[in-house]
């Protein structure tokens, strides 16, 4: 790919007229990508870390701990990306998206269900009139190792076949290697597949798989490069490694997106996935969102958890906070 196909898609960004100048540069060249990127402030590690481990141990009061439980259900992307899934899999998930909690109307539904790409119109169908999106992974999950063309059609195809948001992973050779044009091209030429196909409408998570990134330094240059290229929201991991979202890697992004908003006026989501299953992990996110960012960002058009087993322990939390009693795993459906 050439500068000029980035210059091409670097208009795109959607920043306010008195800010775009002074990023519009940073992506005019590899090098001038690459000085950008490293003249970041660089992440105290051991700060992060601290920051991160004091706002997991707040308490919250019983009435807002019901609150928040119902927030963290509305956030989900109730996710499903498995070799194995079947269509009877992705509509009985689809079923517990419109109907949570069957002995509960009140429960709300999750944000999404996510799914590979050739589920896309099973979830389209069965989501169909509820209110729940229909998220997909793109761009050869998770390793995202294919040509960019295939990268592409997988887009194309699964916004076509009516996904609302594409989960775009980035290409952690090329960043890893410092080739990071290459990789704001991608996830430009993937925001505008995504817009030309779906006329604007659908959204671009990108997901940086923070486990294969060694470095907080390099999670928060990704989270740059990313935003700078439009992404919608910014992801933490694809659940596939050993290391997916923590609270200190997603700290650094929350702290990215609130930057950038500061300096451009355009403001991104976050959403952490992978190995968050339980109501106690949730509220923690939640406060760190609260303390970083405000309430800004606190409605799933802005954060997001994704997960496959977070809701089952949320609404068991949410009927025991009605009860007053655990109704047990029996009285959820088992994904
Ligand atoms: O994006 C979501 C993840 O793939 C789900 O990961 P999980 O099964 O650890 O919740």
């Amino acid at each position: 790919m050439t500068v000029g196909y980035a210059r091409r898609y670097a208009p795109l960004v959607t920043m306010p007229p008195s800010a775009a100048p002074a990023l519009a540069d940073v992506t005019a060249s590899d090098a001038a990508l690459r000085r950008f990127l490293h003249g970041l402030p660089g992440v105290d590690a051991v700060g992060l870390d601290a920051r991160a481990a004091a706002l997991g141990t707040r308490s919250i009061k019983t009435t807002a701990k019901a609150y928040a439980i119902d927030l963290a259900i509305s956030m989900i992307d109730l996710t499903t990306l498995e070799g194995a899934d079947t269509a009877g899999k992705v509509r009985s998930l689809c079923a517990k998206g419109r109907n949570p909690d069957p002995s509960d109307r009140t429960a709300p539904s999750p944000a999404a269900v996510c799914v590979y790409p050739d589920m896309v119109p099973v979830a389209r169908e069965a989501l169909a009139g509820s209110g729940v999106l229909v998220a997909s992974v793109a761009t050869a999950f998770p390793a995202g190792r294919a040509p960019l063309e295939v990268k592409l059609a997988d887009v194309r195809a699964a916004v076509a076949a009516g996904a609302d948001e594409i989960d775009m992973v980035i290409d952690r050779g090329a960043f890893l290697s410092g080739r990071y044009l290459k990789v704001f091209e991608e996830i430009a030429a993937v925001r505008e597949n995504c817009a030309r196909v779906s006329g604007g409408a659908a959204r671009l998570k990108v997901i940086f798989e923070n486990g294969e990134l060694a470095t907080y330094d390099n999670v928060r240059r990704a989270s740059w490069l990313a935003m700078l290229a439009g992404a919608d929201f910014i992801k933490t991991s694809t659940g596939k490694v050993a290391v997916n979202a923590t609270p200190s890697n997603t700290l650094v992004m929350l702290e990215a997106v609130r930057d950038f908003r500061d300096a451009t006026g355009h403001q991104v989501g976050v959403k952490p996935a992978g190995g968050i299953r339980t109501t106690k992990d949730a509220v923690k996110y939640l406060v760190m969102v609260n303390e970083t960012l405000g309430d800004d960002w606190l409605s799933p058009h802005w954060f997001r958890f994704g997960a496959s087993g977070l809701l089952n322990d949320l609404l068991m939390q949410r009927q025991k906070l009605s009860s007053g009693r655990y109704s047990g795993p029996d009285y959820v459906t088992v994904d």
